[in-house]
């Protein structure tokens, strides 16, 4: 694992109006790793991943890539420092097929046509790069793929613009068993292959099954960002919902010594798993 978080907040600070949404926010995340956000329901788990892609720029703090500051003001700075996010509702076209959803926006050319052999080979590339072999044709159109398979494609798509950061909404929210713990091996895949993953996610049985660090906001502030291996389910369920651990003693708690209302208890990776 590398020592320096390729992406690092500090101190971030974001308000609408007279609301403020996100309070001296820290949050980092290392290449290789998942590091899953969670929190409760208007946590401000959005509004934070949209000043990390430039969708919002952040009223305060400090955005650091590979330990050196940077400006997001939008989402080509995002791009162009590789950042990703997948949402959702994955912003895929039903009426297009993979490899015209995966270059949407960034179709190949050679000369005024498009170079259809250059980027089916890249997207052939990039599936297999990620193992998935569960599509069958990458000229189907999306709309027959399941929302596993969708997932897959969307994820690929975000991958082949040779993303670092990757960052998914939900990616299970809509998924079965089988398909759920097909994109979690996906998702895990991802880090294997160097990427930082950011995993935006309210199933803590997923954050728990591929997660190597756990950030927890609570009323848009950081309460905590520990290993994995060191904080239980219901640790995790307690801090984002009463913003605090009541105690219980987690490992490495409290590492930055702020202190708020409510208790931040925030630390820097701890122990490897
Ligand atoms: N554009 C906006 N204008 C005003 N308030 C906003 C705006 N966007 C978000 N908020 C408020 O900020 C808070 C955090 O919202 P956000 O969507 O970031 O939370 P979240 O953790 O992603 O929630 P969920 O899990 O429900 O998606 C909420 O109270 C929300 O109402």
């Amino acid at each position: 694992m590398s020592a320096t978080p390729l992406l690092e907040l500090r101190g971030i600070d974001k308000s609408f109006g007279p609301v403020q949404v996100l309070r001296d926010v820290d949050f980092s995340v290392n290449p290789g790793e998942v590091t899953a956000l969670v929190g409760d329901n208007g946590a401000g788990k959005s509004t934070l991943v949209k000043c990390v892609s430039g969708i919002y720029s952040a009223d305060g703090g400090q955005v650091l890539f590979e330990g050196r500051p940077v400006q997001i003001h939008n989402p080509r700075d995002a791009a162009s420092l590789g950042i990703e996010v997948v949402y959702q509702d994955l912003a895929l076209c039903d009426n297009l097929d993979i490899v015209q959803n995966m270059f949407l926006g960034r179709e190949k050319r050679r000369g005024l046509v498009l170079d259809e052999p250059t980027m089916e080979q890249m997207a052939a590339e990039t599936l297999a790069g990620l193992s998935v072999r569960t599509v069958k044709s990458l000229r189907q159109h999306v709309s027959s793929l399941s929302g596993g398979q969708r997932q897959t494609v969307a994820i690929a798509k975000a991958v082949l613009w040779n993303s670092r950061l990757v960052i998914l909404d939900e990616p299970t929210a809509a998924l079965g068993v089988a398909q759920t713990a097909q994109v979690l091996e996906l998702v895990r895949r991802l880090a294997d292959n160097g990427l930082a993953v950011v995993l935006i996610s309210h199933n803590m049985n997923d954050v728990f099954a591929v997660s190597d660090q756990i950030a927890m906001l609570y009323l848009g502030q950081m309460v905590a960002q520990l290993r994995t291996s060191d904080v239980t389910h219901a640790q995790v369920v307690e801090l984002i919902t009463a913003g605090r651990s009541g105690g219980l003693g987690l490992a490495g708690e409290n590492g930055n010594g702020k202190r708020d209302t409510p208790p931040t208890e925030t630390t820097s990776a701890g122990a490897d798993r």
